[in-house]
């Protein structure tokens, strides 16, 4: 008999250690979380689910003078920590507050200026980005830029649609 050494080769695991398959991926439910807006008559600040984030639509020098700007101001403050992000107009501000996030939309320059389309549509496409960021699941606005930025219900309505198309976040567009 050769006295070569003979080949090892791994053992073959015996049945009872044959590792067990990977599990198989759960296919994802029928009711998988997808993007949905819906519009409901309300006060955002007292009608909105309290873990919801909130957002709304300000000019870059963040004055919020007037609107429901002047209402997020006073209710959330933070003033100095939002011009402190610097954004430009496209971006988001944020704060947080009671563990939700209050996102502020930058979608003009001045507060005498009014949104060009293109910007207020870039500003919600970023406002998308930052919720997929936070994990952020349930979104309430009000009717954003439909009053003293005049844009059209149906053209905001549309750029919101676009904007989330495909995300996981729940939209609610509060109304009085
Ligand atoms: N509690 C509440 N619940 C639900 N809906 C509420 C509400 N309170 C008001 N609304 C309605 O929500 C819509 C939009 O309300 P707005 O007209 O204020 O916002 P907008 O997005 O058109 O314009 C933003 C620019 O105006 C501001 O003032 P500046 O001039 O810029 O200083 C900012 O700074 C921005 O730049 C209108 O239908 C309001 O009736």
């Amino acid at each position: 008999m050769s006295n070569l050494p003979r080949e090892t080769y791994p053992s073959t695991p015996s049945p009872q250690e044959t590792p067990a398959p990977p599990p198989t991926p759960a296919t994802p439910s029928a009711t998988s979380e997808k993007f949905t807006l819906v519009e409901r008559k309300g006060d955002l600040f007292t009608d909105s689910p309290s873990t919801d984030a909130l957002a709304h639509c300000v000019s870059r020098d963040l004055r919020m003078g007037k609107g429901i700007a002047d209402f997020f101001k006073k209710k959330f403050n933070g003033v100095e920590n939002l011009k402190a992000q610097k954004c430009e107009v496209g971006q988001v501000a944020y704060l947080q507050r009671d563990g939700r996030y209050i996102f502020y939309v930058i979608t003009k320059s001045g507060v005498y200026d009014k949104p060009a389309q293109k910007d207020f549509e870039n500003s919600l496409i970023e406002l998308r980005r930052m919720c997929e960021k936070f994990g952020v699941k349930g979104l309430s606005i009000p009717r954003i830029g439909t009053g003293l930025d005049g844009l059209s219900l149906e053209f905001v309505r549309n750029s919101i649609n676009k904007a989330f198309e495909g995300s996981s976040v729940n939209v609610t567009m509060f109304y009085l």
